[in-house]
């Protein structure tokens, strides 16, 4: 908790009103953010930091502080940027109110120094711990995507590739690799920057196959290494705790080390030979049953998947799965989309419905 307030003499009304609505400021910033800690996340430990982050902010919110507000004198009442009118999604509508709420107690910050000696001191110390909700909502908030996430699109190099994937987005799509082994890297870089706004505009994550320069320049969701590729924990000292790896694997032992890694998540395949990689060999449906039996992180079956087949690889186990050329090839992607996710939404309600009538 804060020290005490420590005040003898009245202040100047004008550090009283910026006070006053700073307070205001950073407490309604985190309201906001505190309703998708609960109502989106469901997490209990972030929506309980901002209540407390809250409380002890109008503990500092005196009689003295509220008495100068003089609304109707205010000329920033009617001052708007156009920004704060458009919020492209979720992602952008967090990131606004964290930067309010940063940016109000820094203002708090520095004109409590002259209000009150603890002041500064309580506000430096509160702005610390936003900044670390910060990451810990990102970071949580992609581990919920990522567990939320039953296909996964990796990108191939074709035409309208923006216009592809957007198309996946529309059909419900919540997770995209961007896999490109060709292109410049300066192509790459745009790439993966145009992926990541259109992406966080539907609330998905975007992945970078292969990079994990490419994936902190552009501040994307994570990485997708192979077995050639760096090890998850060297990838994982770059990268931080909040993005997400994931790590391909083909036999019980590659699953077993990207366990120990620290890897989020595995890709379990190839499950059937593919032109996609042409010189992996199947590892077939047998690698499915084993990941369904032994993974306890959540895995991806990749390789060959396509809506005939679809089937006989969620009867193996999977409960996810990525695919690359049955949704960058298809004529309607959106429909695609739509109809793997409701094979895997219908799959996931019977294994429920068998585990909790084999349980009664
Ligand atoms: C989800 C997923 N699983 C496996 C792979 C293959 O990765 P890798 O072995 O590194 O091969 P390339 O994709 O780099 O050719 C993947 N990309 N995604
Ligand atoms: C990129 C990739 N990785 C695989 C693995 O098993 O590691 S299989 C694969 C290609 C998947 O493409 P498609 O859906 O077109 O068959
Ligand atoms: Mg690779």
């Amino acid at each position: 908790m804060t020290q005490k307030p420590n005040r003898t003499l009245p202040a100047q009304p004008a550090l009283c009103r910026i006070l006053d609505a700073n307070l205001d400021r950073a407490r309604e910033g985190l309201r906001i953010i505190e309703e998708w800690c609960r109502f989106g996340l469901n997490s209990a430990d972030l929506a309980g930091e901002c209540k407390q982050l809250r409380q002890e902010l109008a503990f500092w919110h005196t009689a003295e502080l509220r008495s100068a507000r003089d609304t109707p004198a205010d000329p920033g009442t009617e001052l708007t940027h156009p920004q704060e009118e458009q919020r492209s999604g979720l992602q952008q509508l967090l990131e606004a109110n964290f930067c309010r709420v940063e940016e109000a107690l820094r203002v708090l910050e520095e004109y409590g120094k002259v209000y009150d000696p603890n002041m500064g001191k309580a506000f430096k110390q509160m702005r610390y711990r936003v900044y670390t909700l910060e990451s810990d909502l990102l970071a949580y908030g992609r581990y919920q995507q990522l567990l939320r996430s039953q296909l996964y699109l990796v990108t191939s190099g074709r035409d309208n590739l923006l216009g592809v994937v957007e198309a996946a987005l529309q059909g419900g799509l919540t997770l995209v690799q961007y896999r490109d082994k060709t292109s410049d890297d300066a192509v790459k870089l745009d790439n993966v920057r145009k992926l990541c706004e259109l992406c966080h505009r539907y609330d998905a994550l975007l992945i970078v196959n292969d990079r994990v320069d490419l994936a902190i320049a552009a501040d994307a969701d994570g990485v997708h290494l192979g077995q050639q590729d760096l090890p998850v924990a060297e990838a994982r000292k770059l990268l931080g705790p909040g993005r997400t790896i994931g790590r391909s694997t083909t036999n019980a032992q590659e699953m077993q080390r990207a366990i120990e890694e620290g890897a989020d998540y595995i890709g379990v395949g190839p499950v059937y030979s593919t032109p996609t990689k042409p010189d992996k060999q199947a590892a077939g449906l047998d690698y499915v049953r084993y990941a369904a039996a032994k993974s306890p992180i959540p895995w991806f079956a990749i390789g060959g998947i396509d809506i005939n087949n679809l089937d006989e690889v969620l009867n193996a186990g999977a409960s996810r799965v990525a695919v690359v050329r049955s949704i960058m090839e298809a004529e309607q992607p959106t429909l695609v989309t739509q109809f793997f996710i409701s094979q895997l939404i219908r799959m996931q309600k019977f294994k429920t419905h068998k585990l909790i009538t084999n349980r009664s």
